[in-house]
Order: structure tokens, then C-alpha cells, then sequence
């Protein structure tokens, strides 16, 4: 499953929002972009370091740096969560808006999926609105190129104001044109003046009426525009941030309290209550990435698509989907219980024969009987019986598993369980980590950090130990 010591241990702890500067120079550089776009696979190959990816959102929890070197400047790259949005809805959109904005970031890249461009460009507008100083990278561009769809990449970039780089991470394609884009843009001494997306006018009233109080209090802090639309979506989350990281209290301030109140006031009459203003805001996006989506992608095979859209039919449907899902599952299991049976017996057979010689030995060196039976009945007989009978089916398992998982199957079991484990009050997430659990309960409640309710994450952890692990159902 890739879960490597980089990705659950200390290293993957979160580094929050402190940097690892070695020196002034270094600069740091964030890796944003919607889940599963490829943004820890071109921080690993940048960076030589080993974070968990896989074919299924929501790897990436927290913050992760490493550092590349790149015509002799040091850049020190920061992997964050995948987000659809930095409206902060969920934690990892938190810690990937915190880092966005009070990270003290000399830029970010927006990695995007080539395939479904039009969806990523909801989160690169809105990175745009906090940081101008950013560099699209649109990755996956092999799958796109297979299922003919064509990015023209340099109208992107003139739309969006920002330098646009193709890349297909996956094969190391791109990085370098990726650095160098990123290199010039640490270096150049003006931010781009980049695409902003319009809302309508009562919108855009109540934010005349709060922007210019809010540039003169945050003073080039953060972005007064994007800040103002955080207020008018009473986001409490901004403001608790804007306290901890920069030591300002908005709401003490009498004229940003009346500025936001007459803008409030504006919206109501105009009939746009927050519910509502929130929808209209997140519209406006959606048209506007779609206007440049409409502009810059081009669909050469439709029968590709189709052909996709066919086969997740089929494994996603009810009368479909949990058959199939059943029978992989099988498949799985017999491979891993009748595939691990030999290894097992042959391990069992040296582990044993070594045993006996061990006992052979303590016997000839006439060692006290509770030694021999502490050392070698105890000790070395459990580590023996451990390794014969979990090592094989785990070898086998978890390979098949992580093919399960780069097919992108494994998305799917979550979304066609995701009804019944509702009824539970769990959620669909957790059958993947109860699939771990059957190739061992430590990965599988590891993997319970890809939940986002605490309740359900919880309630997947606690349940994980009844599923039995393969140590548990394997023969010797
Ligand atoms: N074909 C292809 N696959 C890629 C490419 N880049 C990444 N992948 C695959 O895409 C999947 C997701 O990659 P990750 O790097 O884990 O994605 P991520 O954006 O870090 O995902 P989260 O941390 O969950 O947000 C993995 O299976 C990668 O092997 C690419 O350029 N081409
Ligand atoms: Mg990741």
C-alpha cells in the first residue's frame, strides 16, 4: 500500500508551517492541487524523498518539505493536501489555505490533472486570488494524450496571466521546463498580473466597500480582495488563523466591523444571504474555469471517454458493482491464502531446521534448560512462527492490493459501499482501510488517517481489529 517509514513515521508528522531554511537564499515553493493529480509524485521526484502516493485521494494529510537544487538556488518544496477548494471546509483544505497564506511561500505550483482540467481550475483560481506568483503545472499529460484530449497550454497561460508547464510526473516528464518556471518566477521582481474572476455586482459592491479597509489593516500581508470574500463568508476559521499567524484581531478593528456590516447589509438587500453568497461565489468560479477549460481543451476521441464511462457503469452500478467487487475480492484472497501456502511451509521447514540445530547447540554448550527455553523455545520459535506464517500472504497481498489500487479500483469500492457504510453512520472510505486490514490491522488503522470526520475515522479504527488479518486466517 506504500506506506513507507517516510510517510507514517516522525517524517510525516505534521511540519506545519515551519520551514527548514538553511540559508536567506533558499526559497520555498508549495505544491498545491486537487487530490490525486500527481502533486507527491513531482515533490518525490524533485525532491528524491518518498511520500506515499497511490491511485486514490486523500494521501497526502499534512505538510511535507524537501529540498531540489535548480541552477545552483536551493528551492524547498512543500507537499500539501489535496483540496477541491481553500475555502476551508475541511482540515486539509486548512492547512493547505494556512500554508497558502501565512506560510511565508515565495510561490506555488498548482499541479492539475491533464484529463479534467476544467475541475482543477477551480482551485488555481483561487490559489491565484492569494498568491499571483504561481506556476500551473498540468501533469497526467500521458493519460490525456491516451485518451486524446489536448491541452493548449500556452493559451492557458495567456488567460491565466501565469507560466504553464505540461508535465507527466509519472515518467519524469517536464520537471525541468516545471523548475524553470518556478525559478524564474521566485526571481522576477513584479508579480503577474493574473486572471481574476468577476462575481456579480452585488458582490462585487460589498467587496469595494471592505477591500480598501482591509488593505490598509493587513498592509500587504495577505490579499485584501480574497480576505474580504473570507469575511463576507463569515469564515471564523480566517479569522482564528489571521490571530495565530499574524497577531491581528480584524473584528477588534471598529472600522473593518462597520465596513463588513454595511457590506452584509448591501448583500441582504440584494438577497443574498451567506448560504447563498457562498453558492454564488463558487458559480462564478466554476463558469469562469469552465469559460477557460471551453477555451484551452480539446476532446479528439470521444469513444475513449466513452469507454471509461462504460467500465466505471459497470463497476459502480448496484446490480454490477458489488459483484464484481466480490469476485476481485476472491480472486484476491485465493491468490494470497493458496499462493502463500508453499512459501509458508518452506520458511517453516528452514525457520524449524534451524531451530533444532539451535537447540543441538545450546545442548552441547550444556546451557541451563530455562535459557534454552527463554532464547530458543520462546523467543526465536515466535519470531519463526511470525515470519513463516505472515510473510508470505503480506508479500503476496499487498502487491495485489497496491495493482488494485494504480487501476484506480480501489475509489470505486469506497463510492459503491459508501451507501451501506452510511447506514452504519461510517463512511465509504472505510472499506478501503478494512481491505488493509485483511493484509494486517496496523496498516489498515494507519490508513484510517484518510478519513475526514473524526466520528467516522474513529468508529474505522475501533472496527478494524474484527477484520482478520491474514496472520490470523493463513495456515503455517
Ligand atoms: N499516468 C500517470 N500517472 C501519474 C502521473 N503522476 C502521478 N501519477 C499517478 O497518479 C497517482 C496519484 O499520484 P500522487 O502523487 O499520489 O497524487 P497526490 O496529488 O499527491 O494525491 P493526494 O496526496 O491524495 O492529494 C499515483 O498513482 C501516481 O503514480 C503521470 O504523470 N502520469
Ligand atoms: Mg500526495
Amino acid at each position: 500500500m506504500g506506506l513507507t517509514h517516510t510517510s507514517t513515521g516522525a517524517g510525516a508528522a505534521d511540519a506545519g508551517l515551519i520551514i527548514d531554511r538553511r540559508s536567506p537564499e533558499d526559497r520555498v515553493i508549495a505544491l498545491a492541487g486537487n487530490p490525486n493529480v500527481g502533486k507527491s509524485t513531482v515533490f518525490n521526484a524533485l525532491t528524491n524523498l518518498r511520500q506515499h502516493t497511490g491511485n486514490w485521494p486523500g494521501k497526502t494529510v499534512t505538510n511535507a518539505q524537501g529540498r531540489h537544487t535548480h541552477r545552483g538556488r536551493d528551492y524547498i518544496l512543500v507537499d500539501l493536501p489535496g483540496t477541491y477548494s481553500l475555502m476551508a471546509h475541511s482540515a486539509e483544505e486548512e492547512v493547505a489555505r494556512d500554508f497558502l497564506c501565512f506560510g511565508g511561500a515565495d510561490g506555488a505550483v498548482v499541479v492539475c490533472d491533464a484529463t479534467c482540467l476544467e475541475r482543477n481550475l477551480n482551485l488555481v483560481l483561487q490559489t491565484l486570488e492569494i498568491t499571483p506568483r504561481t506556476v500551473v503545472c498540468v501533469n497526467l499529460m500521458d493519460e490525456a494524450r491516451s485518451k486524446g484530449i489536448e491541452v493548449d497550454t500556452a493559451e492557458l497561460s495567456r488567460l491565466l496571466g501565469v507560466p504553464v508547464v505540461a508535465a507527466a510526473a509519472g515518467r519524469n516528464e517536464g520537471l525541468g521546463q516545471l523548475m524553470e518556471a518556478v525559478a524564474d518566477m521566485a526571481a522576477a521582481e513584479e508579480a503577474p498580473h493574473t486572471f481574476r474572476p468577476g462575481y456579480p455586482s452585488a458582490v462585487e459592491r460589498a467587496l469595494a466597500r471592505l477591500e480598501p479597509v482591509l488593505a490598509r489593516r493587513l498592509e500587504g500581508r495577505l490579499p485584501a480582495r480574497w480576505t474580504a470574500l473570507r469575511l463576507l463568508d463569515q469564515d471564523p476559521s480566517l479569522l482564528c488563523a489571521l490571530e495565530k499567524f499574524l497577531e491581528i484581531d480584524l473584528m477588534e478593528d471598529p472600522e473593518v466591523r462597520v465596513a463588513l456590516l454595511e457590506a452584509q447589509a448591501g448583500l441582504k438587500e440584494e438577497g443574498l444571504d451567506q448560504e447563498s453568497l457562498r453558492e454564488t461565489v463558487v458559480a462564478s468560479l466554476v463558469r469562469a474555469g469552465a469559460e477557460i477549460a471551453g477555451e484551452t481543451v480539446t476532446f479528439h476521441r470521444e469513444d475513449a471517454a466513452r469507454r471509461d464511462r462504460q467500465l466505471d457503469r459497470i463497476l459502480t452500478s448496484r446490480a454490477t458493482g458489488i459483484p464484481v467487487m466480490l469476485c476481485l475480492l476472491a480472486v484476491v484472497f485465493w491468490i494470497t491464502i493458496a499462493g502463500a501456502n508453499v512459501p509458508s511451509a518452506l520458511l517453516a521447514d528452514g525457520l524449524f531446521w534451524v531451530q533444532d540445530r539451535l537447540t543441538d547447540l545450546f545442548a552441547y554448550l550444556q546451557a541451563p534448560e530455562w535459557l534454552h527455553g527463554a532464547l530458543v523455545l520462546g523467543v526465536y520459535r515466535v519470531l519463526a512462527w511470525v515470519i513463516s506464517v505472515m510473510l508470505p500472504p503480506m508479500a503476496i497481498f499487498f502487491p495485489l492490493f497496491t495493482l488494485l489500487e494504480d487501476f484506480g479500483y480501489l475509489p470505486r469500492v469506497a463510492f459503491v459501499l459508501d451507501h451501506a457504510f452510511q447506514k452504519a453512520r461510517a463512511c465509504g472510505k472505510q472499506a478501503l482501510t478494512m481491505c488493509m486490514g485483511f493484509g494486517c490491522n496496523a496498516a489498515g488503522i494507519v490508513g484510517c488517517r484518510i478519513i475526514d470526520s473524526p466520528r467516522e475515522r474513529l468508529i474505522a479504527i475501533l472496527t478494524n481489529n474484527f477484520v482478520p488479518c491474514n496472520g490470523r486466517f493463513a495456515p503455517p
